[in-house]
């Protein structure tokens, strides 16, 4: 379990971080989102005890990040920003010196490092120094010694930045794959990381929580949520959507585009958790010479709900 508590940094006279609270437990791939600016690394620097709140506490499966620094810090795995890491060593010596700073030695240690390189597929430039990595091989670099103790904390500050779309989905797959047994908390930029990798998502405005839900729950923030788009071609589509305005769970009716003979119409529901498109497919098919192009149901995009929760 982690536990962020009142956690508060302030830069001179600027509140990066403004009194953040949550916890998450073994299981939760907890996403951090949030404009530039918001906070995040900020608040992941201060769980991993790089630098010290200037009020709150952060306890890492019991342990104080500042009043048990060493013991708190050895749970945890992180990646920082910008994925920092020697230039003048090679992957395989970095990875060794990285193992031995966690304690491991001998056998152990070599095999620490075989099986993360092969984790992280580096087999291929394991011999090439650091400096002459492209900046994805680097942020895999990085992200290969945060997880190179298995450590049951994984804080992650963009762990897919500057990766291409292979490599993305390849770092994905491998927090999904630890998930299970770690809390694993990441900051992104990419709204589909968060549907496809978390299940939760907090986000962070201004220095605050302003939202703290699973991706699913915050989708049905949307006031498009259970909204159907239907497309009709035909001449009959005033009357069908006199009809639909009529249709018993039906709250309004808008047309949305127009073209010819084509419109789109946008129906939202009484009751979003009520499905309607049915009925609705049913009560258009009334009509002569009227036929259903495409129909749709919102299920509502989280770019909008971030949008809409980050701007007020
Ligand atoms: N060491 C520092 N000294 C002074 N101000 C800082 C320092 N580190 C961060 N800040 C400020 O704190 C605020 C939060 O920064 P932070 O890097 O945490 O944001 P972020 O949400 O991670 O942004 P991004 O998405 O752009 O990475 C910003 O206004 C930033 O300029």
């Amino acid at each position: 379990m982690i536990e962020v508590k009142n956690l508060t940094k302030q830069f001179g006279h600027h509140l990066a971080v403004d009194d953040i609270s949550f916890s998450a437990d073994k299981g939760e791939i907890l996403g951090f989102l949030g404009p530039n600016g918001a906070g995040k690394s900020t608040t992941m620097r201060m769980i991993t005890g790089f630098f010290p709140p200037t009020a709150g506490t952060v306890i890492i499966g019991g342990s104080d990040i500042q009043t048990d620094s060493i013991a708190a810090r050895r749970k945890i795995g992180y990646l920082p920003e910008n994925a920092p890491v020697y230039p003048d060593m090679t992957v395989s010596r970095y990875l060794d010196f990285c193992a031995a700073i966690r304690g491991f030695s001998g056998a152990d240690k070599r095999q620490r490092v075989g099986e993360t390189i092969e984790r992280c597929f580096l087999g291929g430039v394991r011999q090439q120094s650091v400096s002459t990595l492209s900046k994805g091989y680097k942020q895999r670099v990085c992200f290969a010694q945060s997880i190179l103790h298995d450590p049951e904390y994984l804080i992650l500050d963009e762990p897919t930045d500057g990766l291409d779309p292979n490599q993305k989905h390849e770092v994905r797959l491998m927090i999904r794959e630890m998930s299970a047994s770690k809390v694993i908390i990441f900051s992104t930029h990419i709204l589909d990381e968060v549907d496809t990798v978390c299940n939760r998502a907090i986000i962070i405005a201004g220095g605050k929580v302003v939202a703290d839900d699973t991706p699913d729950g915050l989708r049905r923030r949307s006031a498009f949520h259970g909204s159907v788009a239907l497309t009709l071609t035909g001449d009959a589509i005033d009357a069908a959507k006199a009809r639909l305005e009529e249709m018993a769970g039906v709250a309004s009716v808008s047309a949305v585009a127009h073209d010819g003979d084509r419109c789109t119409l946008r129906i939202f529901p009484d009751d979003p958790d009520v499905p309607i498109a049915d009925r609705i497919i049913t009560a258009v098919g009334d009509d002569d010479g009227l036929r259903i192009a495409s129909i749709f149901v919102e299920q509502g995009r989280l770019d909008d709900v971030f949008r809409d929760i980050t701007t007020g």
